[in-house]
């Protein structure tokens, strides 16, 4: 488990985590969204034990993270700019892992490289930027980590590498209870894999949510009635989104489904349909609700 308390981190005079607090339970995927210059890459480096923070504390499985070797051998971090040994080839690098990662899967080594078709005997700075990428996502998975830390890790890799790598992601955590922690600015890069998501601005974090919980309670409906739409519907039903398109409306609901359902029937609609939410739109409406709109501070 991460558990990050009250944490505070200044970088020169200027405050660039404020008061954040955040818990990832073992097994799960965290996505830590935010703009440029929210704090992302700081936090990160401060839960990977690699900056220490001014206040607060940064725990993995309840001891202090930072100078900790032990978990640290047990943990990966993958930064936004991708750092390799000059000159080092796949092989040299996969070497340096051996030494340092207990659990270096040597066999995994081997099927990944059959699966990314990567040569290890090249030198890493010739490939290009997708493939450096690659390279890094490929010694971190075999070093077998129980907590994994991606900043900005899908930048530059192609649509189907980038499936490949999110589904043995999310095999390891289901497998062997990884624990992920992935940042990015993009909603839509990330919703596919999260368990749950907070969202940073400014070095605090505005809103933390679990998307099964979010997506259970917000419900996209489109709803048409004979006559125009009766008011009295919004005495009980939360609608926090309304637009009419021809005769038909489009409502963002919150609520238990079932009781939605019950409701809206009552007012005989001729047209009653459910439609898939998107987690943007869903920020959207959570974002408004605690005063920010989310194209000011999200893609
Ligand atoms: N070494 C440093 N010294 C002083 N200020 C810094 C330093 N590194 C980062 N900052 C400041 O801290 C704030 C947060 O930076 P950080 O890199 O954590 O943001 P980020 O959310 O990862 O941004 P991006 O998406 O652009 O990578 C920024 O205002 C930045 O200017």
């Amino acid at each position: 488990m991460i558990q990050v308390q009250n944490v505070v981190k200044k970088l020169e005079k200027d405050f660039v985590l404020d008061d954040i607090s955040l818990k990832i339970n073992n097994g799960s995927i965290y996505g830590l969204l935010g703009s440029n210059g929210a704090g992302k890459t700081t936090l990160l480096k401060t839960i990977a034990g690699i900056m220490k923070q001014n206040e607060g504390a940064v725990e993995l499985e309840r001891k202090p993270v930072f100078e900790n070797v032990e978990l640290k051998e047990r943990l990966v971090f993958i930064p936004d700019t991708l750092y390799f040994f000059s000159h080092y080839t796949v092989q040299q690098m996969a070497n340096f892992y051996m030494d340092i990662y207990p659990k270096w899967n040597q066999e995994r080594f081997e099927e990944m490289q059959q699966l990314l078709d990567l040569d290890t005997n090249r030198k890493i700075h010739r490939f290009s930027k997708g493939m450096q990428r690659q390279v890094a996502f490929w010694l971190a998975l075999c070093a077998m980590p129980d907590y994994l830390i991606l900043d900005e890790p899908f930048d530059g890799l192609d649509p189907v590498i980038r499936r490949k790598i999110k589904s043995w992601i999310i095999q390891d955590v289901a497998e062997r209870e990884m624990t992920v922690l992935v940042s990015s600015h993009n909603l839509k890069e990330v919703e596919d894999i999260c368990d749950a998501v907070g969202i940073l601005h400014r070095g605090k974090l505005l809103l933390e949510k679990d998307l099964d919980e979010l997506k259970s309670d917000l419900h996209k409906v489109q709803i048409a009635f004979k006559r125009e739409m009766d008011s009295t519907i919004f005495d009980d039903l939360e609608i926090l989104h309304q637009e009419k398109r021809g005769s038909v409306y489009i409502c963002i609901i919150r609520g238990d489904y079932q009781q939605v359902e019950e409701i809206v029937e009552q007012f005989n609609p001729v047209v009653f349909d459910i439609l898939p939410l998107t987690l943007e739109e869903i920020f959207i409406y959570e974002m408004e609700g605690v005063g920010y709109a989310i194209e000011n501070i999200l893609l």
